[in-house]
């Protein structure tokens, strides 16, 4: 690999909302600069992960490295830094868009914008960076690239004259995308002579070499063998490995200002080596870290509880595992007096939580029972002390409160015209302040609303994307603490508090959400072979009640005389049947309970 001279390297990511073609456009870059032959091209060769190509999303960004040579005769090295689509990585894709001077902005020629695009302009925009328009899809019958060109001008206000129309299907404006990539993006500034500042963008954990670090060169040069130190944890390292991402790994002896590359170090966990953090050298370091560090923080907690309570200690052991990867889960033993023992488990929001909850049971076998997602309140005591409050069955007594806050944020829709009324009628019945409506041209509209974030954490999305057929987009931002008259509301199913069905509500929707829920409790817990009571309360007020009648028949009723082996058969698909089923006291509860709350309002 040779040195790259600065005023020819290119650093750019691509910002595109799900499904619009961002790891196809990857793939014929990296095809068509010869990075990756087609013999070796895997479909999707950036989205590694199995659940990423499942869910055909990507969760962990990476890295590549191109050579080409332009149409001028000169060498290029491009990087194309990659950058997830979710929300809920929004931090990851702030961090990898600092690492780059450039971005293409691929917007799906038949959709149109979204508000995820919108989302990562913002951020691009915020990071000063240059900003190349595509129009990708456009070989389908349904592409609209002027109305497309038009809205992008109109909602960003981005000079769309030179867009580039491009089907990455079909291998179309590649080389366009390519050339303006090397006479469009600024080169990176030259600083090899200053201390050494390297930007992380990324990290995942290697079982054989530890944590494996991405990051960008921001000032200086970096050798192996080099001493680091990593400027937020003020850990230090020596470097065991240096090298480039082709777009596999290839050692180099040194990368200087501008490059982007990998490090090894005999790392232990991500979480020593974070997003964000600069690395500077142990002798001679930077006076300053690079700007806009911050430690991430959960948003969303739930319990985990194993169905057998046998797999405890195997749920801690997976939990430490994945956690070796993924620096923003958190979690720490609970007890449960229904449950038993499991962890309150810390999220950055609900996608990061189905992921970590799928892994858990996917590759470590485990079998689970989810407890609903609930945000942090800060509730200020009596005594004017503050708590943070992350398990709603943890909520000060009321004689014990002077008031509860919740989290708000702020929700942007992009929305057909025909669906702007059911969104605001959902918006409205989530507690929502309505703050700003715009039209765009062809008969979109964006819509903003101020709301609790526990409204939004309930099934909001799946609301959303129901009640417009699909056609609305979202995205959102946390905007602080507001009060709120909160109350808790205690679940009691045979006389006993269930504590994982606890919720906080407003006080005006608690009576409705009480019933709703016992009703649907009622449905859910099947039927034993003694009445069970279910009850809804606030404090010590029942709100609402319903009883299962017993059971009538049981399995084995059916079986008379001695046949053993069909009798065998019929409590093992019985014991089939109960997978997923926590026994509360005397009482079965199935995994469905647990989530009744969401699936209400
Ligand atoms: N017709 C057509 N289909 C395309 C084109 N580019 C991508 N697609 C298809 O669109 C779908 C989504 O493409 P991806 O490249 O996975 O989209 P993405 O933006 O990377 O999605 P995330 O990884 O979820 O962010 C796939 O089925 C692609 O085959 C194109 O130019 N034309």
């Amino acid at each position: 690999m040779t040195d790259a001279a600065v005023s020819r390297i290119r650093n750019f990511s691509i910002i595109a909302h799900i499904d619009h073609g961002k790891s196809t456009l990857a793939d014929r870059l990296l095809q068509s600069t010869g990075t990756v032959s087609d013999r070796e091209m895997k479909e999707q060769f950036l989205d590694s992960m199995d659940l990423e190509r499942e869910r055909g999303i990507t969760i962990k960004l990476q890295a590549a490295r191109m050579n080409y040579v332009s149409e001028d005769g000169e060498t290029y090295v491009l990087n194309l830094i990659d950058t997830p689509g979710h929300v809920d990585f929004s931090y990851e894709v702030s961090r990898s868009l600092a690492a780059c001077e450039g971005a293409l902005l691929v917007v799906d020629a038949s959709q149109g914008v979204e508000a995820q695009t919108l989302a990562n302009v913002y951020l691009a925009l915020e990071h000063d960076l240059e900003i190349i328009p595509v129009l990708n899809k456009i070989d389908l019958p349904g592409a609209e690239p002027e109305r497309v060109k038009r809205e992008i001008e109109d909602i960003i206000g981005l000079d769309c004259s030179n867009a580039i129309l491009a089907s990455a299907k079909e291998g179309l404006g590649i080389p366009e995308i390519l050339e303006s990539i090397v006479h469009l993006v600024p080169s990176p500034e030259d600083t090899i002579e200053k201390p050494l500042r390297a930007l992380i963008f990324d990290s995942y954990y290697d079982p054989y070499r530890g944590v494996i670090v991405y990051f960008r060169v921001m000032d200086g040069q970096l050798n192996k063998g080099d001493r680091v130190k990593l400027m937020a944890s003020g850990k230090e390292y020596d470097i065991d490995e240096l090298g480039v991402l082709s777009p596999t790994q290839v050692v180099v002896d040194s990368l200087h200002a501008g490059e982007v590359g990998y490090l090894s170090a005999s790392i232990k966990a991500v979480e020593d080596a974070r997003v964000g953090d600069t690395i500077t050298l142990a002798k001679g370091s930077a006076p300053s870290p690079l700007p806009g560090y911050t430690e991430i923080k959960p948003m969303v907690f739930c319990g985990l509880f194993p169905s057998d309570s046998e797999q405890f200690e195997d749920l801690r052991e997976a939990l430490d595992k994945l956690r070796l990867n993924d620096a923003a889960l958190q979690y720490e033993p609970e007890t449960s007096s229904a449950m038993g023992f499991g962890f309150r488990c810390g999220f950055l929001g609900l996608l990061h939580m189905e992921i970590v909850q799928e892994r858990l049971e996917r590759e470590y076998n485990l079998d689970l029972i989810t407890t609903a997602p609930s945000v942090i309140y800060r509730v200020t005591k009596l005594d004017g002390e503050v708590v943070l409050i992350d398990n709603p069955s943890n909520l000060p007594d009321p004689q014990n409160r002077e008031r509860i806050e919740e989290p708000y944020v702020q929700v942007d829709m992009i929305v057909p015209e025909e669906f702007v009324g059911p969104l605001m009628e959902l918006s409205q019945t989530r507690r929502g302040d309505f703050k700003d409506m715009k039209y765009l041209a062809q008969g979109r509209t964006t819509l903003t609303y101020e709301l609790p974030l526990a409204e939004v954490v309930s099934d909001f999305f799946d609301q959303m994307k129901s009640r417009s057929r699909g056609y609305a987009s979202m995205e959102y931002q946390l905007i602080g603490y507001r009060e709120n008259p909160l109350v808790k509301l205690d679940i009691l199913i045979n006389g006993d508090p269930v504590d994982p069905l606890a919720t906080i509500v407003h006080r005006d929707k608690a009576y409705y959400v009480g019933k709703a829920l016992v009703e649907r409790l009622k449905e859910l817990i099947p039927r034993h072979q003694f009445k069970i009571p279910v009850q809804a309360s606030i404090g010590s007020r029942v709100v609402a009640s319903e009883h299962i009648p017993a059971l009538r028949k049981d399995v084995l009723a059916k079986c008379y005389g001695g046949d053993i082996s069909r009798k065998k058969k019929l409590l093992q698909k019985q014991a089939k049947g109960k997978k997923r089923l926590k026994a509360i006291g005397t009482v079965d509860v199935p995994q469905e309970a647990f989530m009744a709350v969401l699936k209400l309002q």
